[in-house]
Order: C-alpha cells, then structure tokens, then sequence
C-alpha cells in the first residue's frame, strides 16, 4: 500500500514480486516457507475468488555485500546490479512480473495493484522509468526514439518486467561490477531490433516511476484523504514509485508520501520506535570560540541543569583557544575511542538549548543523526536546510516556512544540517572510522549530505578544516525534531568581541535572549500591574534590569576607566548639559548610546505612557552615563535641576552591601528614596518640580545609571 523501505547502504536493491499467476507456490523466505504455503493456499483461494487481489514477494539483492559498483559522481558504474539481478532471476518463475528498483532513496506512493494496472496499460512486457538528462553517453542522443511528449532518455533505477524477457534483456551481460547498467540498459533500449523482441518501453510521463533528478520543479506533494502522492505537474500523472536518483535524494517528499506525514494525522510515525533510555553515555562538543558569556551560559545549563545525569560532559573552554571544526574532531575523535560512548552530541557556539529534556528526546528517536530544530528568533534562519540545489547548496523546500513555525511538526528528513546535531557513536564507529574522512573549508558546512559534499570536493575549496564523515553521507540519513521547542539560534555575524561583556551589544541581533539575560524578571509583572509609587509625589520606581545587568555595565564602565568631572565644557557632552558636574563615564564612551536608546524605548517608553498618561515619549535622550559616589572621590551631588522632563536614576549596585549612605532626596516635599534596590530606575520629572540632590555616600561606592530623557 505503498510506503517506504529504507536501508542504511546505497547499493540495497530492492524487487517487488507481484504474483498474477496461478502459481499457488508462494516464493518466501525459506523459514518461513512450509508455513506459508499452507495458509496462503486457502488464502489465496479466498482472496482471489472475492477481492481479486495481488500476492508480492520481494527480495533485497546484495545487501551485506561490498559495493563495487562505483559513484555516480566519479563515473559510471552500477554493473553489480544487473549482476546481482541476472543471478536472482535464475530462480524466477517464468510468469511472474518482476519489478526492479534502487531502495534507500525511492518511496512508494500506492501500492502493486495500481503499479499492475498501468503496466499492463502499455502493452510492453518491459517499462523503464524515464529521466528528462541523458546519461551516461550523451553522445546516443540521436539514436532515442523520439517521443512527442515525455522523457525521453532511459534511467535504470527502476524497471518493471515479464520475468522471461528480463532474462532475455540481461542475457548479453557480462560486465563487471563497475560497468555501467545504465549504459547498458541504454544499448539495449536504442537498439530497434532488441527494443522489439524484448519489448520494452519506457514509462515518458512518469506514470509508474518518477525520477527526481533535472525533474524537481514537475513534482509537488498532492495531500489526499489521510494520504500523500506525488503529482507530476507536467504530465498530470501520479507516479507510484518516486526516486531521489542523484544529488536529490528524497528527503522532501519522502516526509509526507503515502503516509509518512498528512494533515488529518500529522506525524504517523514520530512517536514509534523510540529507544528507551538507560544508562547511556553521551559524548557532547561544544564548538565555538565563545565568549566568556557563552561558556559560562553553557556550563551553567549542564551544571545546574543536568550536572547529575550526564557525568561526561566535556567543555573545552576559550582558553583553549581552538577553533569549532577542531573542537567537533575532538569530539568525535574521543566518541569514538571510547567504546562505551553510544552517542555524539555537537553544539556549535550560536545554539541556545532551552529544553532540558533535548538530549532524551534526541536519544528516543533513534534516529542515526537526528537534530532539535532551532530557529532565530522571528526569522527563518534554521539548523536545517529543507532541500538542496542542483549544485548541492541550499534550496527552499516547499514546507520549510511550515516546519520552521511548527505549522506542522514531525521527525523530518532533511539533506543538510549543521551547528547541533547528535549522532548514533555506532554510525561514528562503522560507517566513519573506516577510511572515508573527508575535509573542506566551508565552516557552516560541517554535516552534509554526502553528495553535496561531493560537489563541494570536486569543485576543489580548500579543505583543511572540517572533516566530513563520508558514509555517513553515503546512505544515513539525517532527521531534524521540531515535535518539540528547543531553543534559539542566536545571531553572531555582528557580534562584537572588542568589549568585556559582549553581549550586552546584543539587543539589537539577539533581543529574546537579551532580555532574558539583561532585564529584570519582574519587569513584565510591573508592567501589568500598578506602578510602585514612592513617599515623593510624581516619583515612581520600577524594576528595568537584571542584577547581571548592572553588574556587567558596572563592570564595562569600571573597565573603560576613564571617569571624569563633566560641566558645561565637557566635550563629552553634545545637545545637553549636566547642571552639576558628576564623576561619570557617558555612554557614548563605551559605545552604548544607540543600544541604550533602544532599552529606553523598549522598557522605559512603556511605564511613562502609563505613568503619564497621553505623553508618548521617543526617548530622545543626549545624556545617559553611569555616576560613581565614593566618599573619597565625588560624595554627593549638590541639589539642582536635571536638564530632562524626566529622569531615568537606576541603581546598578546595593545600599549596605555595597556602600552606605546616598539616595535620592526632593527638596520642595522634603522627602528621599534612600535606599534605590539594584536594578530598580527611579522616574521623575527633571524641572522645576523636582529640585534634587544625591545624598552622601559615606562608605563604599555607588554607582548608579542616569539618563535624561526630554521629551
Ligand atoms: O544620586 C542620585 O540618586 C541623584 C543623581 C542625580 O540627580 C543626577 O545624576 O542628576
Ligand atoms: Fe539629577
């Protein structure tokens, strides 16, 4: 009924055995042989006598066997087919019909009795699929019988036939195992006498076989009652069975057909099979020349997080100065070795993991290479790729949008992934440590499908870098989850490494995740309830940013250094001025006034709509700096207007931890804010009303962050 079979190696044949005889012997593995005639004898009675129903068999040739048969992409080959086809004919009863496929990359989208039906439907008693490029001889172009619409040259990768006139067909073989069939198969076909007397044709508008390669653009998912085809949009055909022959493999359509993924049932398949989890042993990379931030941000979630189920976690920090490829090998390398390592884990330095169950649903699936899916924040940047290009690059798939918004969910099989990835340690061990590394020099490009990995070689980068895991690429394939959310993609190709806490820089490229880090947890509970106001009228206070969002401008302004008394002179100073000098350090020093105006806008304008209400502010503010009150340096601040309509006075560090002293004090109602708690901005007007001094800090230092907002 359609379906798909799938072996982890690209040289598995596959043949469907349709029964239409009257043979009552049922061709079957041999174990199960004596059984099985007994019961589809009274069976088939049944069923042919009410339902009329089509028996199969099928065989899986050469599977376990080395392939000899070469790559496409080096040259022909593919002799070891017809090899392993001649040899199993022989045992062939002479009234079967016999079809001929590839397997890991083919899917069938119906089942034998519509296949039946159009093969007797052109009275051939042999049909190749048909492929729009010819190949491997182009030079026999002319000798093609021409055809008024469809395809026109032969393919081999799928060939259905009267058991007697496939015998006849292969005969004359006597190739070796990397001659090529397709040539072959070709000679044969373009050759009139032998084209008549074995019969064949080939299936022009891919009513039974849908090639995928040069072909792509005719094919689109056609979404049935709990069910998925294939539509041939040129020809208006639904082909049966679909191969992803070359470069394109089948990834995309292979999600959905027949019944892989539908709208009425979502994922059929996703929850099945999982492995359960015990006791595993998972190597992890983390990849990146991260900053300070990151590691410790990614240290953090092993530590705290998980610091007692997974003991063999390694971080190899900035202090080892390595690059990610490098790192990714190491990890690999040390998977590998250690025999009791059942999974690999590689996190490059732009993912942010957020689920705390992502490696147990990773492991569950079972997969040989399986990714979370992680998207950037409000973009359609992704771990994944949905199909590739011709050449091997990137291609929009026609669901990419759908699965990267999580309109629809499900395991899906994609040609290419990078930045997070775990893989199977058992496919690290057998399919990779054999000989097959191969290395390039595109960063991004670390896990790829093994064709486009191909091209990339034969296109001659330079190759130091990465190592690409060839038969990893050869036959397993690789799936991204997006069943559940994981986490974010940060953006990186702006970040900045010149500052000691480069993600403060981050709210523009990263602002989910600068938030997150930078502003108060009770911000949003604030802003939905009532302002906190304070003793002095027209003074409110709420909390704007993190403790670690004062402590690293704290720390960023302490490692600038360059604090000064300001005053009208102070070059520093463009379109304001500061009615009272303070020890400060500006913002524009440091860099930070267009990432400062967009705090104020995005977590200040909010609170001074609803503290006044119908003053809408655009936060044009010249002056923003941090003030330093020591008892030794500058005390207090004398009392005076600010140059603002109002004032934004968050405190960046804590009364009696870590100074004694200061506040804020109203002249005009005699009353103070003395003790400002970190993280908190004080608001008020800046004029007349609000005539004002820094109160004296008699120990320790203050540091507090002002901006003058007008209007
Ligand atoms: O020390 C305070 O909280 C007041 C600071 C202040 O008024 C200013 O910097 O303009
Ligand atoms: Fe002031």
């Amino acid at each position: 009924d359609g379906g798909c079979l799938r072996f982890n190696s690209d040289y598995v044949l596959l043949t469907w055995q349709p029964l239409i005889s009257t043979s009552d012997k049922y061709q079957s593995l041999d174990w199960k042989q004596a059984f099985l005639e007994t019961v589809l004898t009274i069976c088939s009675l049944l069923w042919r006598m009410w339902l009329q129903l089509f028996y199969l068999s099928w065989k899986v040739l050469g599977n376990g066997d080395t392939w000899n048969g070469g790559d496409y992409m080096t040259a022909p080959g593919g002799g070891q087919k017809v090899n392993l086809l001649k040899a199993a004919l022989q045992n062939m009863e002479e009234d079967k019909v016999v079809l001929f496929i590839d397997s890991y990359d083919v899917v069938f989208a119906s089942g034998p009795k519509e296949l039946l039906k159009k093969f007797q439907q052109t009275n051939h008693k042999v049909v190749f699929s048909a492929e729009t490029l010819i190949w491997p001889d182009r030079h026999l172009e002319d000798k093609y019988p021409h055809v008024r619409e469809g395809k026109r040259f032969l393919g081999s990768g799928g060939f259905i036939g009267y058991v007697p006139n496939l015998k006849e067909m292969v005969s004359d073989w006597s190739g070796k195992d990397n001659d090529s069939d397709q040539l072959f198969f070709t000679k044969i076909y373009i050759n009139p006498e032998k084209r008549k007397s074995i019969n064949i044709t080939l299936d022009n508008k891919c009513r039974m076989f849908q090639n995928l390669y040069g072909s792509l653009d005719e094919v689109v998912l056609k979404f049935e009652d709990g069910r998925v085809r294939a539509r041939n949009v040129l020809y208006d055909t639904l082909p049966v069975i679909v191969h992803g022959n070359g470069p394109t493999k089948i990834n995309y359509l292979g999600n959905y057909i027949p019944k892989v993924w539908t709208f009425e049932t979502g994922c059929s398949g996703c929850l099945e099979d999982l492995r359960p989890l015990s006791g595993l042993k998972v190597g992890c990379s983390f990849n990146g020349k991260y900053s300070g931030d990151t590691v410790m941000y990614i240290e953090e979630y092993f530590e705290s997080d998980h610091g007692t189920d997974y003991l063999d976690v390694k971080v190899i920090g900035p202090e080892e100065n390595i690059d990610r490829e490098t790192s990714r090998n190491l990890g690999f390398e040390m998977c590998r070795q250690d025999k009791d390592c059942e999974y690999f884990f590689s996190v490059d330095i732009e993912v942010v993991l957020k689920n705390k169950d992502t490696l147990k649903i990773l492991i569950e699936q079972n997969e040989p290479v399986i990714a979370p899916m992680i998207t950037r924040e409000g973009r359609l940047w992704t771990n994944f790729w949905g199909a590739l290009s011709a050449d091997g690059y990137y291609a929009r798939s026609e669901d990419y949008v759908d699965i990267v918004q999580r309109r629809r969910v499900g395991v899906w099989n994609v040609p290419y992934l990078t930045k997070v990835y775990m893989v199977k340690a058992s496919v690290l061990r057998e399919e990779l440590s054999a000989n097959d590394l191969f290395s390039f020099g595109n960063m991004d490009m670390d896990m790829a499908f093994c064709h486009n990995v191909r091209n990339k070689v034969s296109i001659g980068k330079p190759f130091e870098k990465c190592f690409i895991l060839n038969s990893v690429c050869q036959g397993v394939f690789m799936y991204v989850t997006n069943m559940h959310t994981f986490g974010r993609l940060l953006s990186t190709e702006n970040y900045q490494m010149t500052h000691l806490h480069n993600d403060l820089w981050q709210i523009f490229e990263n602002p989910m995740d600068w938030e997150e880090r930078y502003i108060h947890e009770n911000y949003t509970k604030i802003m939905r309830d009532k302002l906190i106001e304070t003793p002095c009228p027209d003074v409110y206070w709420f909390p704007i940013l993190s403790v670690t969002g004062c402590d690293h401008i704290v720390e960023e302004m302490e490692n600038f250094g360059q604090w000064s008394g300001g005053g009208n002179t102070d070059t520093r100073i463009q379109g304001g001025y500061e009615n009272v000098p303070t020890i400060d350090i500006h913002m524009t020093q440091i860099n930070y006034q267009k990432e400062w105006h967009k705090i104020l806008l995005d977590y200040v304008a909010p609170i001074t709509e609803k503290m006044y209400p119908g003053y809408y502010t655009k936060c044009t503010s010249h002056l923003n700096f941090v003030v330093r009150y020591k008892p030794d340096e500058q005390p207090l601040l004398t009392p005076h207007h600010d140059a603002s309509t109002f004032t934004i006075n968050i405190a960046l560090n804590s009364k009696d931890t870590d100074y004694q002293g200061g506040g804020c004090r109203f002249l005009r109602y005699n009353c103070s804010v003395e003790a400002p708690r970190k993280g908190w901005a004080l608001m008020h007007p800046g004029r007349l009303t609000h005539y004002h001094e820094g109160l004296r800090v008699t120990a320790g230092t203050r540091y507090i962050a002002v901006s003058f907002v007008d209007p």
